[in-house]
Formats: structure tokens, C-alpha cells, sequence
């Protein structure tokens, strides 16, 4: 499905839109469940990455295919590592096939798994054969993806002696492995993070039965950041539901589009984003996102739709992602006259009055790629193709966006 978005300005009257769980807790919450079953969720991600990560863990089939979805692929290797008595390939789409999963295999060969690669040395698919795991030390790289950091520590008060982490060399996504840390330390887990080790202790008996409440996706409320941003003086709209001490590393957009003339105002459980100065052209905004990588395409986009110079720096997991966010990035962007240049880390957007209208931006399979370049309809009409790939994380958000005034053909 391609999407026509006519070029629109949003309603004057305020509008709330209610967002759905963070699917990065969701995904963390589901797999603690199913090794601790009194665990209840509320607000759990309607995203695809969420359904694939709750039926796979739900399937009794032998092949498990997780689509696009890389925190299921990642928390699943090491869920089916220590299913006793049990075979599983775990699988995905063809870009999953070249996401690279080598080093959460070697941790947990460390830790004494049994998977083996069923197609190319180091990534999907993979056969596991699920066993008792006896080791508790591991060391890996930790400048790749947090991902597989996360996955070990999830399953690590399952094992015997609990799990002692050494990361080597520059964390990155850190927020992400906090948030892990936070969760287990929330239903019970004792843990501790000092420097580059972490420590989980096992978990011998069952927990208590709790319900866990999962705040609603903070990368999925950037696109409406950059809605405010690009819109006149004046203009608000109210999202829930949101925390002032979040668990998620993207909640730094409150302080990042600051820069883009958006307050944000924290109400209860409610935010409400208000455009309150006009950004200055001159501005030049630089940031360090090795903490925040899935809120790269919105700011670069953002910045492009406002005329303002941007440098972007810790991006080395962008190229890894659904596609090669980088270079997807500089071939749409510069579609509609950017001036851009990108290096395997960083990318460079000089400052432009231009903006070419008509454009068709292609998505390449990346729900990050629509979203973040929709709200540029607000200065011309813009073609989405494969409108479709939200659904991986917003499904919801081409009705959200409409309701807010967005005029969608
Ligand atoms: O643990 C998580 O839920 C995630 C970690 C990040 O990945 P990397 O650590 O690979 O950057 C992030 O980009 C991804 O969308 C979700
Ligand atoms: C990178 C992302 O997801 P994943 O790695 O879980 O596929 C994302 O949602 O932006």
C-alpha cells in the first residue's frame, strides 16, 4: 500500500492521541513471563514485533520465523537456548538474514549453548537445541548492539549460578540494557551494573503474581515531535501515556526538540507537546545519538524540514538496522534537495531553504523510514511507498496521523 499524504496543516483545536506500549518493554515483559507466568502486562505493544515476540513464545512448532522483528530474534536465541529437551530453528525475514547475531551465539556458546548457523557463519537462521546451561561468565564486545546484552541478562536469573557480564569497549545503547536492568530489578531480580560488568543473581524460587503497567513508545511519539516542529507557533497535541522518569533512552526528545522551538508539558500521565518559538535557521544542532539510535531518521528529518544544519554522531548501529538507515536516509533526503553526506557513523546535513516538492520516498522495509519522513507533508505533498511497514512497531499510526489533520490519500 502507498500513501498519497496531500500537503496539510494540523487542526488548531488540540488532540490527544493515545499511543500503545513501548514495544522495546513489551518484548522484555513477554519473555519474562513466559519463564515467570504470575507476571500479568497491561499496555502491551499492539506492534508486529510484539505479536511475532508473544506467538513465538506461545508456538510449539519446530520453525519459528520473527519476520523483521531484530529484539525478538536476539531475546528468543537466548529464551530457546535454555528450553531443556527442546529443538527450534529460529528464523526471519531476508534482511533479518543479514543482521548479524555472531556475538550473542558466542556468549552463549560461553555459557555452554548448543546452536549451530544453518545457512552463513554468523547469522540467521539458526538451529538451537535447548539445554541446561552450567557456565555463569561471560565476556563480549558491547559496541555492536545492546540487543545482545539484553538478551543474556534476561535469562540470566535462570541460570544456576546467575550470570556474571563482561563488556568490552564502548557500551552503546546503554539505556536500552538499563531498561533490561530496571525490569528484572522491578519483578524481583537483584542485579548490578558498575562500570563494564554486570551482575544478575539466580532466582531460585518463583515470584510473586504482579501486573506490570508498560508506558506507552517513546519513538513512536517522535514523529509527532517532529509534527510540532514543523508546524506554526501555537500548535499542541497531548499523547499518553507517558512518564517524567521513563525506562526509555528515547525519552530524551523532551530535551532534544527543544532545540525545534517544542515544550513539552508533563500532566499526570499525559504530555502535551506545544511549538512555542519558531527554531532559528542559523541554528546548527550536533548530537551524540549512540544512546538514542532509533530517533536518528526523525531529527535529521526534522532538521531538513526546518532548514537547520545538523551533524549526527554515534549512529554505527544504524547500518545494521531494518535497512541501512544511513544510506536510506541520504538517497531519500537528498530526493527532496538536501545537501547530505554520511559517514559509517555519523551523518552531516547542511543547512537548505529548498524543499523539492512530490517527492516519492521509499521505505526499504523500514517502518522508521515512513514515519519520519510523513510529517514533511506539512510543507508539500509527499508519496509514501509501502506505507504498510509501520506496522512494526505503530501500526495505528496512518489513522493517528489522519485524525491529527494530516490529509492521506
Ligand atoms: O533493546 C531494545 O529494545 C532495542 C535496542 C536498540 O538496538 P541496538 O542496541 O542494536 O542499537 C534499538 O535500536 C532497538 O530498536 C530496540
Ligand atoms: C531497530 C529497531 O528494531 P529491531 O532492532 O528490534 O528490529 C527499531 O525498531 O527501530
Amino acid at each position: 500500500m502507498d500513501i498519497t499524504i496531500l500537503k496539510s496543516t494540523i487542526d488548531n483545536d488540540q488532540k490527544s492521541i493515545a499511543v500503545t506500549g513501548s514495544k522495546s518493554e513489551s518484548n522484555r515483559l513477554l519473555l519474562l513471563k513466559a519463564l515467570y507466568p504470575g507476571i500479568s502486562i497491561e499496555n502491551l505493544s499492539n506492534s508486529d514485533d510484539s505479536v511475532l515476540m508473544q506467538n513465538a513464545l506461545e508456538s510449539k512448532d519446530e520453525v519459528i520465523d520473527i519476520h523483521h522483528a531484530g529484539t525478538a530474534m536476539r531475546f528468543l536465541t537466548a529464551y530457546f537456548s535454555i528450553q531443556e529437551n527442546r529443538e527450534v530453528i529460529l528464523t526471519g525475514s531476508s534482511r533479518m538474514k543479514e543482521r548479524p547475531i555472531q556475538i550473542l551465539v558466542d556468549a552463549l556458546r560461553q555459557l555452554g549453548a548448543d546452536i549451530n548457523y544453518l545457512d552463513k557463519e554468523g547469522f540467521p537462521p539458526l538451529r538451537i537445541s535447548g539445554k541446561k546451561l552450567t557456565n555463569s561468565k561471560v565476556i563480549l564486545k558491547a559496541n555492536v548492539s545492546s540487543q545482545y546484552i539484553s538478551a543474556l541478562l534476561l535469562i540470566a536469573s535462570k541460570l544456576d549460578y546467575g550470570l556474571e557480564l563482561i563488556l568490552d569497549g564502548k557500551i552503546t545503547s546503554v539505556p536500552y540494557i538499563k531498561m533490561t536492568l530496571s525490569l528484572l530489578n522491578e519483578i524481583g531480580i537483584e542485579t548490578e551494573f558498575k562500570d563494564n560488568q554486570i551482575t544478575v543473581q539466580a532466582q531460585t524460587s518463583n515470584l510473586k503474581p504482579q501486573t506490570l503497567t508498560v508506558e506507552s513508545d517513546w519513538s513512536s511519539v517522535s514523529y509527532f515531535y517532529s509534527v510540532v516542529a514543523l508546524s506554526e507557533v501555537g500548535t499542541k497535541l497531548s499523547l499518553s501515556s507517558y512518564k517524567k522518569d521513563s525506562l526509555q533512552g528515547d525519552s530524551i526528545l523532551s530535551e532534544v526538540y527543544k532545540t525545534f522551538g517544542v515544550e513539552t508539558n508533563f500532566e499526570a500521565s499525559t504530555i502535551t507537546l506545544h511549538k512555542s518559538t519558531n527554531a532559528n535557521q542559523k541554528l546548527s544542532i550536533h548530537l551524540d545519538l549512540s544512546n538514542a539510535p532509533d530517533i536518528a531518521q526523525t531529527i535529521a528529518v526534522t532538521a531538513f524540514g526546518l532548514g537547520i544544519a545538523c551533524d549526527l554522531t554515534g549512529l554505527h548501529t544504524l547500518k545494521i538496522k531494518e535497512t541501512d538507515r544511513l544510506v536510506a536516509l541520504k538517497t531519500e533526503l537528498e530526493k527532496f534537495g538536501a545537501d547530505i553526506s554520511i559517514t559509517d557513523t555519523s551523518l552531516h546535513l547542511k543547512s537548505s531553504k529548498v524543499i523539492k516538492s512530490n517527492i516519492s520516498v521509499a521505505t526499504y522495509n523500514d517502518h522508521r523510514m515512513a514515519m519520519a519522513f510523513a510529517p514533511l507533508a506539512l510543507t508539500t505533498s509527499i508519496h509514501i511507498q509501502n506505507a504498510d511497514v509501520v506496522s512494526k512497531s505503530y501500526p495505528q499510526f496512518w489513522e493517528d496521523f489522519k485524525a491529527i489533520g494530516f490529509n492521506l490519500k
